[in-house]
This record gives structure tokens, sequence and C-alpha cells, in this order.
């Protein structure tokens, strides 16, 4: 499976990291636009430096409880940076946006990839992803960021996740987007318990039915840190459990926080499911 955008290629025969770059206000100590810029640049750097492959770029919070972002403002926080790292950088860059004049334009400043928590489903981001002519991350989430953990429910978790990736995939081709540009990701956190969260992880081997690549993102979320009862930041070793867990079923990027740990643990990952390959 080759991940194709104008100017790359990414081989998913062996899985990558997607190194978390936020650029939101709460994810800076205080600080200056300079500052913002250089700490991104700084950050940018590390995780390149430890072997990630592509940097996801976001503007707007979507953990739990967070508030929407107006474009405008999202869009202050994220081309300035996308332009920056494409100066710099030969890596995939992604946006992680649901709106889309900002896919528009993040692509226009030289994003790689349309990674939408949303699967497309923002006034207009269908017809933004079907032109920007880049792979697109459709992503399951129950409800909306600001709600979503209020009381998440599913028939069955997994088959209910199916139907709605089947959805989305069906909507992109109506709108003439490639299926082999999508990538699909059953959301960790977003509308889920705990239970429901762990259910995907035990069967996310179920969703390589669709014949797509599968990205996840558990980096300490709360199915780690509720689990361990601590801090976030402390969850070094429970995300890098996660991590192992989804490779080895088959999921071709992990999009992380601590980039320079999960590398290594995707070499080991990678050598042992050669062995199953036969390679
Ligand atoms: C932006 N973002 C936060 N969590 C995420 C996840 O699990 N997957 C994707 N694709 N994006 C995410």
């Amino acid at each position: 499976m080759i991940l194709k955008s104008k100017t790359k290629t990414l081989d998913l025969s062996r899985p990558h990291t997607m190194g978390i770059l936020n650029v939101t206000p709460d994810s800076f100590s205080d600080g200056g636009r300079f500052n913002r810029m250089d700490a991104a640049l700084r950050h940018a750097e590390e995780m390149l430096a430890a072997g990630t492959s592509i940097l996801d770029i976001g503007g707007e919070s979507t953990r739990p409880g967070a508030d929407e972002v107006a474009a405008e403002q999202e869009l202050e926080r994220v081309v300035p940076v996308i332009e920056a790292l494409r100066q710099r950088f030969d890596c995939w860059i992604s946006i992680d946006t649901s709106k889309a004049l900002v896919m528009s334009e993040a692509v226009t400043a030289g994003a790689d990839l349309i990674n939408d928590v949303r699967a497309l489903r923002e006034p207009g981001a269908l017809g933004a992803a079907a032109k920007a002519g880049v792979p697109i991350c459709v992503m399951h989430m129950q409800g909306q960021p600001r709600t979503m953990q209020h009381q998440p429910s599913y028939q069955d978790v997994i088959a209910d996740v199916g139907d709605f990736l089947a959805e989305r995939i069906h909507a992109c081709e109506q709108v003439g987007i490639p299926r082999d540009q999508l990538l699909l990701d059953p959301g960790y956190g977003f509308g889920k318990t705990l239970e429901h969260n762990y259910q995907l992880l035990a069967h996310l081997d179920e969703f390589h039915r669709f014949g797509l690549p599968l990205l996840v993102g558990m980096s300490r979320k709360s199915m780690v840190f509720k689990l361990l009862n601590k801090e976030p930041a402390d969850c070094l070793a429970g995300s890098l459990a996660c991590a192992v867990i989804a490779v080895m079923k088959g999921a071709q990027i992990i999009r992380v926080h601590d980039a320079k740990e999960t590398v290594d643990v995707l070499k080991v990952c990678e050598m042992t499911l050669a062995q199953l390959r036969g390679e």
C-alpha cells in the first residue's frame, strides 16, 4: 500500500508515526507569536530527527469539552507554520482540520494530507477535499468535542463505527475522491467510553475489510490515563502499549506525542511482523 500526495509517496508496507504538532494557544506556555513559531519549528525538528514520517498540524483543539474555533483564527495559527515547515523540511505534513477553507489554504501552503476528525461532514468539506487532491483521513466521532463524552452509546460499537466509515467512503466516492486516497480511523476517545475504546482496539483488525490504511491515535488519551489513573504526561508506557497492539493488528499510521519512543517501538513491531509474513 503506497500513499501518494502531490509531490511524495509513503510506503505503508511498514508502520509510520504521525507526530502531533498542536499550534493552539493551550499547547504553548504563554509566549508571543515568534515564540509559538520558534517552539513549533523546534518541536517539528525534534520529531523529524527521531524518525517520524508525518507532522500533524492542528489549530483547533478537539479534546473533550473543547469549543470550536473560527476559520480565520485557525488559518492564522496553521498556515504560517505549514509555510515555515515546507521551507525547511520535505516531510509529510498533514492538516488537522474540519473546515473547508482551512483544508484548501493548508494544502496550498504545502500540506500533503487532510486529517479530518469530522470525516468531511462540515459544510463544503467534501468539495474542498475533492479539489485539494491529497490523501484524506476520515475519522469516526459520535457528537461534537464539546459534548461527545457526556453519554456515548452504541448498539455495537464495532459495527456502528464500521457502518459510519462505510458511509463516509461512499460520500467521498460520490464527489470523485478516489477510494485509494482515503485512510480510516475509528476515532479513539471521540464519543467513546473506556470499554468502547478497548473494544475498538481489540477488534481493530476488523476494519481491514475496507482495504484501506488505518490511522489511529491513542497517545495520552483517556483510554490510557483513566485506566492507569495517571496524568496524561505520565502515560508514555500505556500509550506505547496501545501503539504496539494497534501495529500488531495492522494499523499503518500511529498519531503520537512521543515520536522518539514510538519510532523505536514500531521498529520492533515491524521486525516481528516481517517474520509473520515470512519475509
Ligand atoms: C486530531 N486528532 C486527535 N486525535 C486524533 C485521532 O485519534 N485520529 C486522528 N486522525 N486525528 C486526531
